[in-house]
């Protein structure tokens, strides 16, 4: 199937299986599920998700028993932009090509919306567990997936990023940012989907690998993008890292070099995949579109 089709199906899988998550219905808490599901149906490129099903797919063929995990991701995933874009972190007007959650809902509301994602990420993960008869390799998804949303994780990296705001940092500091601000994230969506496929270790071992140079990448062509991005495709303010004074790999080695470095890392990620021959065809691909692309 063509690259740009199985694209569109996988997001059109997420989708239809986020809608059965949302709306939640409570009209005591209207307001807080309004400002849910605002974010999730925002849009989004569903990158987590989508690695994760094509992960899956490696090993397995059906796309219906990692779907709520996928969503999971999604969720966590747009917890963490919802918070990020909050006056207190990076302060931003736009996301998703629409105002951020918190110019809609206020900023209580908001930081509650991101809670209450991350929350139930977790509720409709640990649910599906329960109802396989091996529950191992879904706890060991969600274990994965725990861990790189946490502190050894996505939220150890965002901490160290708003630490380093207006300093200069050296460039193992800006790695440790990426590797867990970003990158954790895409290396649990591609772990958790060799492990619940059942693949074997040395399967499971080079998700990981591939995640890592993956995840390192997508932030440095972020960051490309932050600066000679268009806004109206993005969805996103640009110039954001040089307003709140963040070290970017643009900042510290400057543009030429980031971009050698983000098709580097591209190709340390088709030698790995190569091996799987055709059917990594869909990552390898990915790989490319997203280090291409311009949203
Ligand atoms: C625990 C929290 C809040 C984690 C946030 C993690 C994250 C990857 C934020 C976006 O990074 P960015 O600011 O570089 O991206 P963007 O350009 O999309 O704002
Ligand atoms: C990790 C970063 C750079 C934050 C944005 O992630 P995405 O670019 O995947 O955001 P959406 O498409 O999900 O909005």
């Amino acid at each position: 199937m063509e690259f740009k089709t199985q694209l569109m199906n996988y997001v059109e899988l997420v989708n239809k299986k986020l809608n059965e998550y949302f709306p939640m219905i409570d009209t005591t808490n209207k307001n807080l599920f309004d400002a849910m599901a605002y974010s999730i149906n925002a849009g989004g490129k569903r990158l987590r998700p989508v690695l994760m099903l094509a992960a899956y797919n490696l090993f397995r063929e059906d796309t219906e028993t990692p779907l709520p995990y996928c969503c999971g991701i999604e969720m966590i995933h747009t917890y963490s932009l919802i918070h990020d874009d909050l006056p207190a972190m990076d302060n931003d007007d736009y996301r998703r090509g629409k105002p951020t959650n918190h110019k809609v809902f206020g900023e209580g509301l908001a930081i509650l919306a991101g809670d209450g994602l991350l929350n139930y990420a977790f509720e409709i993960m640990l649910k599906d567990a329960l109802t396989h008869k091996d529950t191992r390799p879904f706890t060991q998804a969600i274990y994965e997936i725990s861990t790189a949303a946490g502190v050894n994780g996505m939220i150890g990296g965002q901490v160290v990023d708003i630490e380093s705001e207006n300093t200069l940092i050296d460039g193992s500091t800006l790695d440790y940012i990426h590797l867990n601000k970003t990158a954790a994230m895409i290396t649990a969506s591609l772990k958790a989907g060799a492990i619940m496929a059942e693949a074997k270790e040395t399967d499971i071992k080079n998700m990981e690998v591939i995640g890592r140079s993956l995840g390192l990448a997508f932030q440095i062509k972020d960051d490309i993008l932050d600066i000679i991005g268009d806004k109206g495709k993005l969805g996103k303010d640009i110039g954001s890292d040089m307003d709140n004074n963040k070290s970017t790999y643009p900042s510290l080695y400057g543009l030429e070099y980031s971009q050698s470095r983000v098709r580097e890392l591209t190709e340390e990620i088709e030698i790995i995949l190569n091996s799987y021959g055709n059917k990594s065809g869909f990552l390898r691909d990915l790989g490319i579109y997203l280090m291409e692309r311009e949203c």
